[in-house]
């Protein structure tokens, strides 16, 4: 079965509202078709309207960077799912491995998020991945199971199919450290059976699985012919326009 790639940036908190349009202005007229690849921008949730507003017509896609999984309510400082989907865009990221260290996200509080978003209309980009003791432990297959698992826990299969999941080692993230090839591939594999255990082959094989921890344009090629990897989850790489651009190079 051919998955359509899924190519997304996570600007994390980085940008001004100024910088964030002049990106969109820069790429917009300049992305591959959507038939070959997703295109995503991961933007601070501040900009999403103005982004939203200035991308259309292209094939700029957005993503949240996380939501709550409550709709409305006494929730101060939090984003709505249903405020997010109706600005009209793609996608949410939950459970970055930022959001779980540092504002203690729980897989539990990860699964309530996914069932929200699912609700809303719009697809989760699901994240899991260990760190780099886990790793060293040889835990990686069990610890990224286990999240998974946690994650889709009550998901129906219809919803799996549809769902992006990105594995992202914690010790690739940000430090230069691609995870190998093969390694990127073994554990999107595991992820890949992992979902093939809980919801059948069909399933497994419509789940697109992204690859995320110091993707750059040198080497996101590589990552992309391995045959469990669908995409790429990308920090600093995506941050800027021309640099943005060259990660879908291989898709123009
Ligand atoms: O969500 C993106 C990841 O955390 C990867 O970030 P990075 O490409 O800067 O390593």
């Amino acid at each position: 079965m051919s998955r359509k790639p899924i190519i997304a940036g996570n600007w994390k908190m980085n940008k001004t509202l100024s910088e964030a349009q002049a990106f969109v202005d820069a790429v917009k007229n300049n992305l591959p078709s959507s038939e070959k690849v997703d295109s995503v921008i991961g933007a601070p949730a501040l900009f999403l309207a103005p982004m939203a507003y200035s991308r259309q017509g292209s094939e700029l896609q957005l993503a949240a960077e996380n939501s709550y999984f409550e709709n409305a309510g006494a929730f101060t400082g939090e984003n709505s799912p249903a405020a997010i989907a109706d600005l009209g865009i793609e996608y949410i990221i939950i459970g970055h491995s930022e959001r779980r260290e540092y504002f203690h996200e729980t897989d539990e509080d990860i699964n309530k998020k996914a069932k929200a978003i699912f609700a809303n209309g719009l697809t989760p980009i699901l994240c899991c991945g260990e760190t780099l003791e886990t790793f060293e432990a040889g835990k990686t297959a069990e610890f990224v199971s286990a999240q998974i698992e946690a994650g889709l826990e009550g998901l129906t299969a219809e919803q799996v199919s549809k769902l992006v999941i990105a594995y992202e080692p914690i010790w690739a993230i940000g430090t230069g450290k691609t995870a190998t090839n093969e390694i990127a591939d073994e554990t999107c594999g595991v992820v890949r059976s992992t979902v093939e255990k809980l919801y059948g082959k069909e399933v497994s094989e419509a789940v697109r699985i992204q690859y995320g921890g110091s993707v750059k344009p040198e080497t996101i090629e590589g990552l992309m012919a391995k045959e469990n990897i669908d995409g790429a989850l990308v920090g600093g790489a995506s941050l800027e326009a021309e640099s943005f651009l060259a990660l879908l190079e291989i898709y123009k």
